[in-house]
């Protein structure tokens, strides 16, 4: 099964992603494959980034992944587009802007990011096009225990009732509204 590991870049979807990996999960890391294989359609300059080919990226995942009866998770901002079960990484936007202000982002896109973590984008959009949506708030928490959230949950999902972990990791947690200003 696909579960896809989203969120706004910084919230440490790659990080725990890795520590998942040494725990015997099969992971995917959506960035890579469409760079490796050239699985986009256009390059963005202003934004520098590659607009990805989202039927061919959906096309190719489901080919890696999709006969697998194991789990594999989709590390990738965009993971919402391509699976229907998602777990939705949160961070506080103070939290998440001390994190981008280490990578080699400009300013603007520092802020863009926050904002966008401020306004529930990406849950907003995970919730409208996903199946089934779980929340993590990795603020001021360490990545491992974020992975044992992440466990209990794909726990929860194999043992075929995710009920209490769909109650405790329930979408809409956060309101970070009041940040943007
Ligand atoms: N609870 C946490 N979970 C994951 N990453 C965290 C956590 N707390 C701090 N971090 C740090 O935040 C950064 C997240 O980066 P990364 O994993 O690449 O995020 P993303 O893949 O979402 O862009 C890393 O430097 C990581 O060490």
């Amino acid at each position: 099964m696909i579960i896809g590991l989203t969120g706004t870049p910084g919230t440490g979807k790659t990080s725990v992603s890795r520590l998942l990996q040494g725990h015997g999960y099969n992971v995917l890391y959506l960035t890579d494959l469409i760079k490796d294989e050239c699985l986009y359609s256009e390059v963005d300059e202003d934004r520098d980034t590659l607009v990805a080919d989202m039927d061919r990226v959906f096309s190719r995942v489901c080919e890696l992944a999709g006969d697998d009866e194991g789990v594999n998770i989709i590390d990738s901002h965009m993971a919402h587009h391509i699976a229907d079960v998602v777990i939705v990484l949160r961070t506080a936007p103070s939290d998440l802007r001390e994190r981008l202000k280490l990578r080699d982002y400009s300013d603007a896109k520092i802020e863009e990011n926050v904002e966008a973590e401020c306004l529930d984008v990406i849950l907003v959009e995970s919730v409208e096009w996903c199946q089934k949506v779980y929340e993590i708030d990795t603020t001021g928490r360490m990545a491992e225990d974020v992975v044992a959230d992440m466990e209990e949950i794909i726990s929860g999902i194999l043992s075929g009732d995710d009920s209490e972990v769909h109650q405790k990791y329930m979408p809409g947690s956060f309101d970070w509204s009041g940040e943007i200003f």
